[in-house]
């Protein structure tokens, strides 16, 4: 992974417009995530929180403005930037016929093929471990599984493929509260491993319980942004309260 720098950011955008036909969708935004920050992206319906997302991706062309991740303008070697973003989108696609073991082993062949599962399986039990898949689900069909369980899949892919950047879009929608849970604590553990997160979320309180740094998009541009108070254990706390309010003012700004 990659070594933790608060002064780098892993991603930046600067003044960026995106216009779908008649409509401006970003605004002019500006954002930075540092490395090993964990940034959650809100905003109502409509608010261009998975435009952002494909602009990252390159997948959208921008009017103005520049995207970089990592130091690698997007717009300049879009392949080079995408190969430092692992994408998680809310339903994960991965191989249901096959187990764990093999969606990993299969796709990080894909990604270099001079992978060898026999030589290099410890990077996949690792990533299978700090993401809290249970072993005993490693040998067992994606198609039983849950999609707490496939998200954990998807994103320890992108750990055993060391993977800087990760974008997670809407990760909690639809987890009953048990994989909510293992879902936050996964989070801390890919903290630790200083892996930079963007999670665009609906989720005001599952973003303040995880979350180093918290923007409300509206209108196309961050309108508001909050840093976490830390901890004398570490931890990142929002004042949730504070939080709400600042929220709603965000909404009455745009
Ligand atoms: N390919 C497209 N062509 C035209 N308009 C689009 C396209 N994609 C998105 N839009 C419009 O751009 C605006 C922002 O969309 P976007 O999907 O980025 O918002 P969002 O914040 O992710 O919303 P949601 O929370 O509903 O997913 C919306 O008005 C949407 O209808």
């Amino acid at each position: 992974m990659t070594t933790l720098d608060k002064n780098i950011s892993a991603i930046e955008v600067s003044d960026a417009t995106v216009r779908y036909k008649a409509a401006a969708v970003l605004q002019g935004l500006s954002l930075r995530v540092r490395r090993g920050e964990i940034y959650a992206l809100l905003g109502g319906n409509g608010a261009g929180k998975s435009t952002t997302i494909n602009a990252l991706l390159g997948f959208v062309p921008l009017e103005a403005g520049r995207v970089r991740v990592c130091g690698i303008d997007v717009a300049a070697d879009p392949l080079a930037a995408r190969a430092a973003l692992a994408y998680v989108p809310e339903n994960v696609a991965l191989y249901e016929h096959l187990t764990a073991l093999e969606n990993l082993a299969y796709f990080l062949r894909l990604a270099d093929g001079t992978f060898d599962p026999a030589r290099d399986g410890d990077r996949i039990e690792m990533a299978l471990t700090t993401v809290g898949l249970a072993p005993d689900a490693w040998r067992r069909r994606l198609g039983g599984y849950s999609k707490g369980m496939r998200q954990k899949v998807a994103i320890a892919l992108a750990l055993a493929r060391a993977v800087p950047v990760l974008l997670l879009d809407e990760p909690t929608t639809g987890l009953d509260p048990q994989a909510t849970s293992e879902f936050n604590a996964m989070l801390q553990a890919l903290r630790a491993q200083h892996v930079t997160i963007l999670m665009v979320t609906h989720d005001l309180l599952g973003a303040a319980e995880v979350a180093d740094r918290i923007g409300f998009l509206d209108g196309g541009r961050i309108v508001q942004e909050l840093e976490a108070a830390r901890a004398s254990d570490g931890a990142a706390r929002f004042d949730v309260q504070a939080l709400f309010d600042r929220y709603a003012g965000a909404r009455r700004a745009a």
